[in-house]
């Protein structure tokens, strides 16, 4: 039996949520003649501090020293029927300080005035033509790892062409059975959907787990972009992930290389003041209203995690 979906548009018959396609693709591209050149202080990005495909561009965008080049507006954690919107009165929130919208789905329209999609985060908005570059986050985070190195003169490459196939082929595993496996088993409306989410989910977990006796990074020494595509889902794992989305075969902390990892990572200069845990727990707790119909907003844990 399939029961009511969160996003009826994006299920399939069997009960299993569907993700919808990005919409806007365009790349940032270090070439002068390109259709979107590299330049300092073109680009915006919108983003809410909540969503961890957004989290993973605010990151990238930390750590490749681009906050200079690169503006940023953060919209409120909580999503009414229209959909992410701009606001004053919510810490780390502000109006939109480019063209004035009140949500963000206005963007959307001013790129194309037949969206019909879901309006998500992040977008990369371009000032000069007053359009979206991209939605798509996988993309984003490529443009921000290399396409501004000469303008920020900034070294560290996350994606190193000697590991490129590793990365590609374990950003896909954890992108099916982690970073949209916890969606999967969160948005099923079937028992059967439910299923084939989570045990997957907890496989790649454990496989994870041992991978990191290896080193301190997924890929040993190296530190690459499949490390903060997994984090900002680790980072959620036990504030809602366990509870809101089902995920409760084990908790993070029940996990030692990966907690160990988590915190690692959390360290990093710049990441701690990435992690919102109010926005987080408020966006998934009060806007998924068919998972949490009272809109209760539960208390813990305790202590989300023992760094934090
Ligand atoms: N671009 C991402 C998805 C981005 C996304 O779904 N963001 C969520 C927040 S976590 C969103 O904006 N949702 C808007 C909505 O559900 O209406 C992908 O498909 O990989």
């Amino acid at each position: 039996m399939t029961r009511k979906a969160q996003f009826p548009d994006e299920q399939s018959e069997d009960g299993s949520f569907e993700r919808q396609k990005d919409a806007f693709d365009n790349w940032v591209s270090p070439s002068p003649d390109s259709q979107y050149p590299a330049a300092s202080g073109r680009y915006h990005l919108y983003v809410s501090l909540a969503c961890p495909w957004a989290h993973r561009t605010i990151i990238m965008r930390e750590r490749q020293g681009l906050a200079p080049h690169i503006g940023m507006t953060v919209v409120d954690p909580i999503r009414d029927e229209k959909g992410w919107r701009f606001v004053d009165n919510v810490p780390r929130c502000q109006p939109d300080p480019l063209n004035g919208f009140k949500y963000l789905s206005e963007a959307y329209r001013a790129t194309d005035p037949d969206y019909d999609g879901r309006v998500t985060v992040p977008v990369l908005w371009d000032k000069e033509t007053k359009r979206i570059v991209s939605n798509n986050d996988d993309n984003i985070m490529r443009m921000f790892n290399s396409a501004f190195a000469k303008i920020t003169g900034q070294g560290h490459d996350h994606c190193p062409p000697h590991l490129i196939g590793q990365i590609d082929r374990l950003n896909q595993l954890i992108y099916e059975t982690v970073n949209n496996g916890v969606y999967q088993a969160g948005f099923a409306s079937s028992q059967k959907a439910y299923d084939a989410a989570l045990y997957p989910l907890f496989d790649t977990l454990d496989m994870l787990e041992s991978r990191l006796n290896r080193g301190p990074y997924l890929f040993g020494d190296t530190l690459t972009e499949t490390d903060w595509r997994l984090w900002v889902t680790l980072i959620r794992f036990d504030a809602v992930y366990h509870g809101h989305f089902k995920c409760n075969l084990r908790r993070l902390v029940d996990y030692p290389n990966l907690i160990a990892y988590t915190e690692r990572l959390y360290r990093l200069p710049g990441i701690a003041e990435t992690v919102d845990f109010d926005h987080i727990k408020r966006h998934y707790y009060l806007t998924h209203d068919e998972l949490n119909p009272s809109g209760i907003l539960p208390a813990g844990p305790h202590s989300i995690f023992p760094f934090s």
